[in-house]
Order: C-alpha cells, then sequence, then structure tokens
C-alpha cells in the first residue's frame, strides 16, 4: 500500500494500428489498482527520430500517479508492450507501442534497465511536445519542457487529432 506518486509516460508506434493502441494500453494501466491516468496530451504525428527509413510514428504523453516502483513501473510497461504483440525487432524500429517512463516523482533514476528522466527526452520533440501540453513547467535537467522544446527541432511535427 504504497504512496501515490507522479510519473509521466511517452506512447508511441509506428505499424498496426499506434493510435488504438496508445489507447488500449493506457486503459490497460488506468484499470489497474496501483495506477491512474491523470492527464493524456494530443495526439501528435511525428516524423521519425534515429531511424528515419520508416514510417511515420504517432506520439502521446501521459500524467499518471502510480503506487508502483519505478522498476516495476517499467515491468508493467513492458508486460503491456508484450501483450500488444510489441515485436521488438531492431533497436529504433518500427513498432506497435512504446510506453517509456519519462519522469518519476522527481526522481533522478541510474539502473541497468531504467533511467529516468528519460536520458533522450530533452533532443525528442516528438517526446516534448505532447509532455508540454500536460505540464511545460516540469523541470529536466535544470530547465523546463518548455524550455528545452523552444530550442527543439519541431520540424514536421503535427497534432493529429
Ligand atoms: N517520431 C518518433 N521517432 C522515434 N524513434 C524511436 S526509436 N521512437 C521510439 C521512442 O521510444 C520514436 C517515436 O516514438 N517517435
Amino acid at each position: 500500500e504504497g504512496a501515490w506518486r507522479p510519473a509521466t509516460l511517452g506512447l508511441g508506434g509506428n505499424i498496426g494500428d499506434p493510435v488504438a493502441a496508445m489507447a488500449r494500453a493506457l486503459r490497460r494501466l488506468d484499470e489497474r489498482d496501483d495506477c491512474r491516468i491523470v492527464s493524456v496530451s494530443r495526439l501528435y504525428r511525428t516524423p521519425p527520430w534515429g531511424k528515419t527509413d520508416q514510417a511515420d510514428f504517432y506520439n502521446a504523453c501521459a500524467a499518471i500517479e502510480t503506487r508502483l516502483a519505478p522498476l516495476v513501473l517499467l515491468e508493467t510497461c513492458l508486460d503491456i508492450e508484450r501483450d500488444m504483440k510489441r515485436v521488438r525487432i531492431e533497436r529504433w524500429g518500427p513498432r506497435t507501442i512504446d510506453i517509456d517512463i519519462l519522469t518519476y516523482d522527481g526522481l533522478a533514476i541510474d539502473e541497468e534497465l531504467l533511467k529516468v528522466p528519460h536520458p533522450r527526452m530533452t533532443e525528442r520533440a516528438f517526446v516534448l511536445m505532447p509532455l508540454a501540453d500536460i505540464d511545460g513547467d516540469i523541470r529536466v535537467k535544470g530547465r523546463t519542457v518548455s524550455a528545452w522544446l523552444a530550442e527543439s527541432d519541431r520540424a514536421g511535427i503535427e497534432v493529429a487529432n
């Protein structure tokens, strides 16, 4: 019966029906008694980052509250990805659903399996745009999400819903 702690998640996918997959993933989290969705960003269509020879992604962010410890939240998200037939073929390759833990209760976590804040979130407009919908004042590495967004490359990112 741990305390409720705030976290933010990044969701994305670019094969199958990523929008339906994201909605199902959020519902799977919300129906648990140890997680609840506080808010969800707008949906964005975003050019692929990293490996660019693949389909555009859909991305969103969610603010949650959870009683799960960070590594347990990670395992829970991975279980949901697996249940949704997330096939992890190649690193940064196409995927039906990706759930990344972006922040967790303002903590800095540097575990083998989990690094929080997400190490690449400050370079990724596909994370910063939806996260700013939720709360642009979240501080990551000493700067607000809004400040990181202002200097990120937002080319090609558009609201999809
Ligand atoms: N636009 C975009 N590019 C991406 N490259 C990778 S890897 N990913 C997966 C992020 O964990 C994405 C993504 O979600 N959106």
